[in-house]
């Protein structure tokens, strides 16, 4: 090997950019980041795993079950189910299970009947349209940390 060639492999690599590259790959990395960025903050409030345990990252308005006790008519009918409370006065009439079971239940959690009716997923996911706000943390019985059972029954 010639002293030329020795010279060649020791020297540093150098890469040499324009001002004008640089400034184009840094702007790129940064719009890629703000993607990113953003599809991470879609997933996070799209993906039911992070709405256990009360992990959610939606808001939700709080209520209390004294204030949903306040609504328990034919009129202004509201129940909870899974923690959440919904206002389901539109609904008594649709209710395929007929509107007095759902009255046995205004203003109150209805969580123990719905299950022991065994409701389909379309059920389920039709909650969503009722859903009005969330029991406080101090009186949730379903989505709270530590919780190991029902969370795989749990509507989103
Ligand atoms: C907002 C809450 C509720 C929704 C959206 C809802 C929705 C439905 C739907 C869609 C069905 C038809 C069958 C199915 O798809 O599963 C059904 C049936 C039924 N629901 Fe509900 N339900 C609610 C609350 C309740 C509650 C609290 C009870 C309490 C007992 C109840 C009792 C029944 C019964 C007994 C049936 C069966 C009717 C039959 O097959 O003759 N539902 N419900």
């Amino acid at each position: 090997m010639s002293l030329a060639d020795t010279q060649v492999l020791n020297s540093p690599v150098v890469d040499v950019h324009s001002a004008d590259e640089v400034q184009t790959a840094a702007s790129q990395s940064a719009s890629f980041f703000q993607l990113a960025m953003t599809a991470l903050r879609i997933t996070a409030t799209t993906t039911p795993s992070n709405d256990r345990n009360n992990n959610n990252l939606r808001l939700r308005k709080q209520i209390t079950l004294d204030e949903v006790s306040y609504h328990d008519t034919m009129q202004d009918c509201w129940i909870v189910l899974y923690d959440r409370v919904y206002d389901i006065t539109g609904f008594l009439e649709m209710h395929p299970g007929g509107h007095d079971v759902l009255l046995e239940h205004a203003g109150r959690d209805a969580t123990i009947a719905f299950m022991g009716t065994g409701h389909s997923k379309a059920a389920f996911a039709s909650l969503k349209m009722y859903e009005i706000g969330e029991l406080p943390p101090r009186e949730c019985i379903y989505r709270c940390k530590g919780m190991l059972s029902a969370t795989a029954v749990l509507p989103d």
